[in-house]
Formats: structure tokens, sequence, C-alpha cells
């Protein structure tokens, strides 16, 4: 049996150790050629500090399987979000988390989701006109912004009862400001000096101007939403969205702030964006540089009808589902999780103290070759053979508890949107595929990923 500090470490100099290796924007593929040569547990030095970078997908799991009591997300997140004054439902810990898990979930419920449909379906009729007018003008096209506004747009109207129509706008201001955000809020994470208290660079300013813009969007929704409710009171029994859900439940329990109600919505949109639009966009990106999944994909286009957007109930799509399922695992959008136990505990063999930084790794068994046959390549069709692969050998969306409570509406904006573009353009590829980057800030996109739209 190891104890901590004979795990095997990569090499390192100075006296940060591994400090540099986390400003890194490939980190997660650097985590993995690591994981590769170390083993499923090793160690990593920030300064003074020993991190167990974790990949054992058993052990991953039982470690998220023990939250909120023995783990919690890495102390830093929460002093960085309360910070920023956005500490909601991502980064609350203990019996607050509680709480505010329990008053998001009902917006995601498969009845709630129903309900929303005809809205959602609204919406991706919008990014096909926007596909079309885009085909048409035959220019440049960075999918993943085009799929951040469709994004935003769905969370918003679920979330706050707001149609933000930004994909029929050119310039975006709340997406432009959103985008600010994450990376900043990803570097202070793992920052072990919390420099920006004392000197502010051009990027923490302009941080605190995007924040204040988000923050400003979302206080006038909440205003709205209080004057709907205060002139239907019936919708305190039915509430729409979140907004509603959470201004109600403000009324029995005024421990709940409008800081609190703030705060989870920013946590919303933060949460809802960018993970379900880089996850389309890499699907994309895929299926753009592999001609041989074209075939099986026209098949099931063509069985899915004429359709310009998927009605309800939305149809299982097995060969959309499978290169949704091949993109979650070669380009997953969230591959890692930072944690920490709150008590001295065991992983597995390994006796771990308070406090000790876990990078928890979502994505590895995704590159494991005992789960799935040559791991590296694109093949939607181990999805759809029998005893090829498991969606429970992946988990894109976390586990236990804290699994991503957004998880049904995403796989529903997936599929909705992928089958908009599919269903009517071909997607020209302007770069060859080893131009587009992977970039890790918080989540994980594809940049230099540029398309030509044809009409089909
Ligand atoms: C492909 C799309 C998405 C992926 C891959 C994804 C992935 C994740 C992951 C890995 C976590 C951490 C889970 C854990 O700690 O075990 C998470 C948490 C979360 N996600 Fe998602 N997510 C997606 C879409 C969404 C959407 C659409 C929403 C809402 C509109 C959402 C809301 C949240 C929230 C609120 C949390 C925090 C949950 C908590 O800490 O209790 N996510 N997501």
């Amino acid at each position: 049996m190891n104890t901590f500090e004979q795990l095997p470490m990569p090499p390192t100099t100075g006296l940060l150790g591994h400090v540099s290796f986390l400003k890194k924007t490939n980190i997660h593929l650097q985590l993995i050629e690591w994981t590769e040569k170390y083993g499923n547990q090793f160690r990593l030095r920030l300064g003074m500090k020993n991190v167990l970078v974790l990949s054992d997908p058993k052990l991953v799991k039982q470690v998220l399987k023990s939250r909120p009591d023995e783990f919690r997300r890495l102390k830093n997140i929460e002093s960085v979000f309360e910070e920023a004054q956005v500490n909601g439902i991502f980064s609350a810990e203990g019996e607050s988390w509680k709480h505010q898990r329990k008053l998001t979930e009902p917006m995601f419920q498969p009845a709630h989701l129903k309900h929303f449909y005809p809205k959602l379906k609204a919406i991706t009729s919008r990014l096909h006109q926007r596909f079309e007018k885009l085909a048409q003008s035959g220019e440049s096209v960075e999918l993943v912004s085009e799929f951040k506004k469709y994004t935003v747009d769905v969370t918003s109207l679920l979330a706050f009862g707001e149609d933000f129509n930004s994909i029929e706008q050119d310039h975006t201001p709340l997406s432009a400001a959103l985008s600010d955000v994450f990376p900043v809020v990803n570097q202070r994470c793992k920052s072990p000096i919390p420099i920006w208290r004392f000197f502010k660079t051009q990027k923490d300013k302009q941080f605190d101007i995007s924040l204040k813009k988000v923050r400003d969007f979302v206080s006038e929704c909440i205003e709205k939403q209080k004057q709907k409710l205060a002139e239907n009171p019936n919708l305190k029994e039915n509430p729409e969205n979140m907004l509603q859900i959470m201004l109600t439940e403000q009324d029995q329990d005024s421990t709940l702030t409008d800081k609190d109600i703030i705060s989870n919505a920013i946590t919303i949109l933060l949460a809802g964006e960018d993970t379900t639009a880089n996850t389309l966009a890499w699907m994309a990106f895929l299926i753009s540089s592999d001609n041989k999944t074209s075939q099986a994909l026209e098949q099931e286009l063509a069985d899915l009808g004429d359709e310009k957007v998927l009605s309800w109930p939305i149809p299982r799509a097995p060969y959309i589902t499978a290169i949704m399922y091949e993109a979650m695992r070669l380009k997953p959008v969230a591959p890692q999780l930072y944690l920490e136990p709150m008590k001295d505990t065991k992983i597995g063999d390994l006796n771990i103290k308070k406090g000790t930084p876990i990078f928890a790794l979502l994505h590895a068994s995704g590159f494991d070759s005992e789960l799935f046959d040559s791991p590296r390549s694109f093949n939607p069709n181990r999805w759809l053979e029998k005893g090829k692969a498991s969606f429970s050998d992946i988990q894109p969306f976390g586990s236990g508890p804290r699994l991503c409570p957004g998880r049904s509406l995403a796989i529903m904006e997936i599929k909705l949107a992928f089958h908009a573009l599919l269903q009517s353009f071909h997607i020209e590829a302007l770069q060859p595929p080893e131009d587009v980057v992977e970039q890790f800030a918080f989540t994980m996109s594809p940049v230099g990923f540029n398309v030509r739209l044809h009409t089909k």
C-alpha cells in the first residue's frame, strides 16, 4: 500500500512545483498524458501543497457520491464565487447547497421540460433561420458562437422567463459579458495566491465590468418576475421559471436573500451556456473531419422526416445520440472537478488528509483501452453495437448527489440544434482538423473551428 507521499509525481523544478502547468489551457490533455505514464493515482505539487490526481472511475465515483458530507468542491472555489457575489448552487456547500439544489431541480423535471418544449422549439426554429441566412451569405461561421447564443436564449427563457433573442442580434452584450467571466473565475479558482486582491490586471477590471452587466440583467429579470407574481398570484402554485420558484420560496423563507437568487440565476446562465454550446460545436467538428459517418447520419436524418425542427416527443435518434456520446467522450467539455475531503479519510487504500486538493478526472475513463476499443478514434457505431460501449463508463455530467441537474435539458437542446443544423445544411470545415485547438478555461472549447454552411 502506498502512502500519499510515495505516489509517483511528474518531474518539476522550482519552489512552485506544477503551478505553471495549471495555467495552461491544455491542462486536461496534460493530465491524461500523465495518467497514461504514472497511473490512475499520482501526485502534483503546488507550492507547499500536494495534490492528488485521481482517474480510477470507481474511485472518482466513490468520491463524487460521498458529497456533500465527506467531500466538497475545493474551498477556493466557494471563496472565489463568494467574492464575485455569485456563490450559487455550483459553488455552495452543506445545508446551503442542499437548499439551493432543491429550488433549482423542479425546473429540470421531465414534466416541466415537456411544458417548456414549444418555447424550445421556437428558439430552435430561430436558430435554423439563422443558419439559413449564414448559408445564403456564404460567410465563415464560428459555430461555437452561434450555439452559445442559442443556449443563452434557451437558459434565460427557462430560468428567467425572459426571451433574450440573441440569435437574431449581431451584438450580444450578455453573451459577450458571460464569456469574460468564465476564464477569470477558472484562473482564480486554481490560483494558489489571490494576486487579483492586491493588483488588478486589465482582465480583472473587465471581469468586474462584465459581471456587473450580467448582474444588472438578472436584477431586471427578477423585478419583472416579482411584478408578474404580484399581478398573478396563481403563478405561486404553478411557477413558470426558476425565478418564480425562488421568489415564491422567499415569501416563506426570509433566509433566502435577493443575493442568493441573483447568484443562482447567474450560475445557471454560466453552467448552461458554454457546456452545451461547446458539446454541439465539438459534435460538428467531429463529423466534419470524418466522412465515414455521413451515410449513417444522412439515413437517420431522412428517417426523421422533413421537419426543420423535431417535434415532441423528441425521437431517440440513436445515431445523433451516438455522435453526442462520442463527442462527450473524446472532447469532454467539463473534464475535471476540483475537490477536497472534509475530514481525514481513505480513497481506496490511500489515506488522505482533510483539505488535500483532489483533481478528479471525469474524462480519463473515456481514453481507457480496456473500456473502449481504439479509444482515440471517433467511432459512433461503438455506442450502437451491443456490449461495445456503456454510457456509465464515462461521466460527462459528473456523478452522485451533485450530478449536473441540467443534463436532460442539455440533451434536448443538443438533439434539436444538431438536427436543425444537419437536416438542412452540409458543413464545410475551413481548416484542417489539427488547426482546431482544445482550450480549457472552466469548460473546454474548440478554438479556431470555422465552417461554411451549404444548403442541402
Ligand atoms: C453538455 C452539457 C453539460 C455538461 C457536459 C455538464 C456537465 C456538468 C458537470 C460535470 C457538473 C459537475 C457535476 C458534479 O460535481 O458531479 C455540472 C454541474 C452543474 N450543471 Fe451542468 N453540464 C451541462 C449542461 C448544463 C445545463 C444546460 C445546465 C443548466 C441550464 C447545467 C447546470 C448545472 C448546475 C447548476 C451544476 C451544479 C450542480 C451542483 O453543484 O449541485 N448544466 N455540469
